[in-house]
């Protein structure tokens, strides 16, 4: 469910018509409901009140947008990271740097260290080089940092080959054989407190088989680990529930997930914790365009919109399919392709895709655009930075202004030795 619905036949985003914020803003431009995000976080925190000891770190990287992430520390929401630069927004959203997890394979020294400074809650190893090197660092600082092995259970995801993690061929996490070992080792050094386990196979999860299948491998490797006497207090089981992108599409709800977990891990004597992204921020963000034209084609019409890949990467990275529709729908349908402006054919939304019937100077919305989206947006074709709009009743706020192609050119410099 989400707050993005027509009212007297005109798309809102909760009380405020998206053609307020286009004629103010202009387009492309996301729009973020603070309704559906709350709606989002809460939901999913209810879907785990059975279990016994809960620590949920939001995955900034799915949008790291300062005002959502300080709606979600107010829900009580950690921060899962993977920068620097994502610890620096979540410590500036007002997250407490003891609920932040930093996630991640390939941490550089200078970010264990950042994060050791800033005193963050847990560090997920994803390899045995990366725990030596961070046990001499915090020894050097006088410090024991708090760590999760993260193990990849060679488990298939069955989602998009790009966004799977929990594959061996995949460069997530330590060998699930190894792991017991690696961890063995790593609770001798000093500078580490091995405090738990961590696992994340994929991300837009649509069967909840194979998390299960994870979540059983990692019980009995926990158990292994305990039998060498070492503590397991903590599990950190990832994110990656996926969220429908196509109306009247059915996938698991968090609360088909919540009783997963707790069928399979409530007795574990451990907190459990969770990284979601998507299902908190998916269906709570649109991506609002304007129809530059309607031009001929060979099989179908295009319809070009000011939109393109660059502030939408999905379509194009993945071919993932997000809905599309007019702001100010009439009862016509036409069968076009969606594309952008972008001098690539991957630049395409939809391809014969049956969509609200539009023309030059429509606006319409690709959908369930809230995560992935603006932050995975660039500036190729020199394009401007997207915007970013939240709502909340009937009040709107830009929380992210564009960013002008000028703006990048002044940063650029053309040396002495060139002119
Ligand atoms: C380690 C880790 N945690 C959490 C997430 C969040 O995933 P999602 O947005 O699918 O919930 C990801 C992305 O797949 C990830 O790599
Ligand atoms: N960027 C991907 C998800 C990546 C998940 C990160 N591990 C997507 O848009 O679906």
């Amino acid at each position: 469910m989400d707050h993005f619905e027509l009212k007297n036949g005109v798309l809102h985003a909760e009380d405020v018509p998206l053609e307020v914020i286009a004629r103010e803003v202009g387009t492309p431009v996301y729009v973020y409901s603070r309704a559906t995000l709350t709606r989002h976080a809460r939901v999913f925190r209810e879907a785990l009140a059975a279990l016994p000891s809960v620590h949920i770190a939001f995955a900034v990287k799915s949008n790291p947008n300062l005002a959502v992430l300080h709606l979600l520390a107010s829900e009580g929401y950690g921060a899962d990271v993977v920068s620097e630069g994502e610890m620096r927004r979540a410590l500036a959203a007002g997250v407490p740097a003891g609920d932040i997890v930093f996630s991640g394979v390939g941490k550089s020294k200078r970010e264990l260290t950042a994060a050791l400074e800033a005193g963050i809650g847990q560090f997920n190893l994803e390899s045995e080089e990366e725990g030596v090197e961070l046990a001499e660092i915090a020894a050097a600082m006088g410090k024991a940092a708090s760590c999760a092995l993260r193990v990849n259970p060679n488990v298939d995801a069955k989602t998009h080959a790009k966004i799977s993690t929990g594959k061996a061929e995949n460069k997530f996490g330590v060998t699930y054989d190894v792991a017991a070992g690696i961890y063995a080792r790593l609770a001798e050094l000093p500078g580490l407190d091995m405090r738990g386990l961590a696992v994340h196979i994929g991300s837009q999860i649509s069967d909840l088989e194979p998390s299960r299948q994870a979540f059983i491998k990692m019980g009995t490797l926990m158990e292994t680990i305990r039998a060498q006497g070492h503590e397991v207090t903590h599990m950190d089981l990832g994110g990656g529930l996926g969220v429908p992108y196509k109306a009247g599409e059915s996938l698991p709800t968090p609360e088909d997930y919540g009783k997963l977990v707790a069928e399979v891990a409530k007795d574990w004597g451990v907190t459990l914790m969770f990284e979601p992204g998507r299902v908190i921020t998916g269906n709570s963000g649109v991506l609002v365009t304007e129809v530059i034209r309607v031009k001929q084609g060979a099989v179908n019409p295009f319809v070009v919109v000011d939109a393109a890949m660059n502030d939408l990467a999905r379509p194009a990275m993945y071919d993932a399919w997000h809905d599309f529709a007019a702001v100010r729908p009439s009862d016509e349908k036409m069968v076009a392709n969606i594309v952008g402006p972008i001098c690539e054919s991957s630049d395409t939304f939809a391809e014969g895709r049956e969509i609200d019937a539009v023309k030059a100077g429509d606006l319409a919305v690709f959908r369930t655009a809230g995560a992935y989206g603006a932050t995975m947006a660039n500036t190729y074709n020199s394009r401007a930075l997207v915007p970013e709009v939240m709502v909340d009743g009937d009040k709107w706020a830009l929380v992210a202004s564009r960013i002008e192609p000028e703006t990048i050119l002044a940063a650029e410099r053309v040396p002495e030795w060139l002119k």
